[in-house]
């Protein structure tokens, strides 16, 4: 097909699909937080309290809704200043990211020691630089050439989870985006070396032709 038509026809499937309505309705800077959200509610990701970190988090939309659950849930709790959430929000893109209200961001790449530094840095002191929840809906700029996008993302789930063993709570929680293709097999039995449970997720504002699926692991097993 030609590139333009190609373009044309992924503009008009965008302008078409419900949930990129949904999100420009109800103010969310991508359709991606349709799918946090639908696996928050099935999950109970997010509570009160937590530490949060998104990586890979621009243009903002998991950001945003982690802000918005934290906050709808700092209503329950009298020590927490209205309109404020209860709980902490660290954000890293390459990309620049427009400002969220109570959202820490840093502008760097994860893969690299002075990006993950910087998020470090961030990390609240009061819960020992610990941290309850880690998102990642980082995905590399895709080649085309499907094993090595597949190399590529194998590799950023990798030090997504390489962070959360050094940095999450034992009871806490890792969720990332990957391709169910090449390498896929190989991060599920990563995840099941260092989680006591792990799940798959395909949300339904997913589309069923991407071979994206999101793994989720909780409770970090303790070393013997
Ligand atoms: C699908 S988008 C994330 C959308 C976001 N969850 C939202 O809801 O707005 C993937 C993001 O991952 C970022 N990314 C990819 N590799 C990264 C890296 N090594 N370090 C930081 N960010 C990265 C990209 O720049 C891109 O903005």
């Amino acid at each position: 097909m030609a590139k333009n038509k190609f373009n044309k026809s992924w503009l008009q499937d965008h302008l078409q699909d419900p949930y990129v309505k949904m999100a420009q309705k109800e103010g969310y800077r991508a359709r991606a937080v349709y799918k946090l959200s639908e696996i928050d509610e099935q999950d109970h990701l997010i509570k009160a309290g937590m530490t949060v970190v998104d990586l890979g988090s621009a243009p903002g939309s998991w950001s945003q809704y982690a802000r918005n659950r934290l906050t709808e849930l700092g209503k329950n709790n009298p020590q927490i200043e209205s309109g404020k959430p209860d709980g902490t929000i660290i954000a890293i893109d390459i990309l620049p990211m427009e400002e969220i209200a109570d959202v820490s961001f840093i502008q760097g790449d994860f893969r690299e020691d002075e990006g993950l530094q910087a998020l470090e840095a961030l990390l609240p002191a009061n819960s020992g630089g610990k941290v309850d929840l880690v998102l990642s809906d980082m995905a590399p700029n895709l080649s085309g050439v499907g094993v090595a996008d597949a190399a590529r993302m194998a590799f950023l789930a990798e030090i997504a989870l390489d962070f959360s063993l050094v940095h999450l709570k034992p009871e806490g929680a890792l969720l990332i985006k990957c391709f169910n293709g090449s390498g896929y097999s190989q991060i599920v039995e990563s995840f099941k070396k260092v989680f006591k449970t792990v799940a798959s997720r395909k949300p339904k504002a997913s589309r069923a032709r991407s071979s994206e699926i999101f793994l989720l692991g909780r409770n970090l097993k303790l070393p013997k």
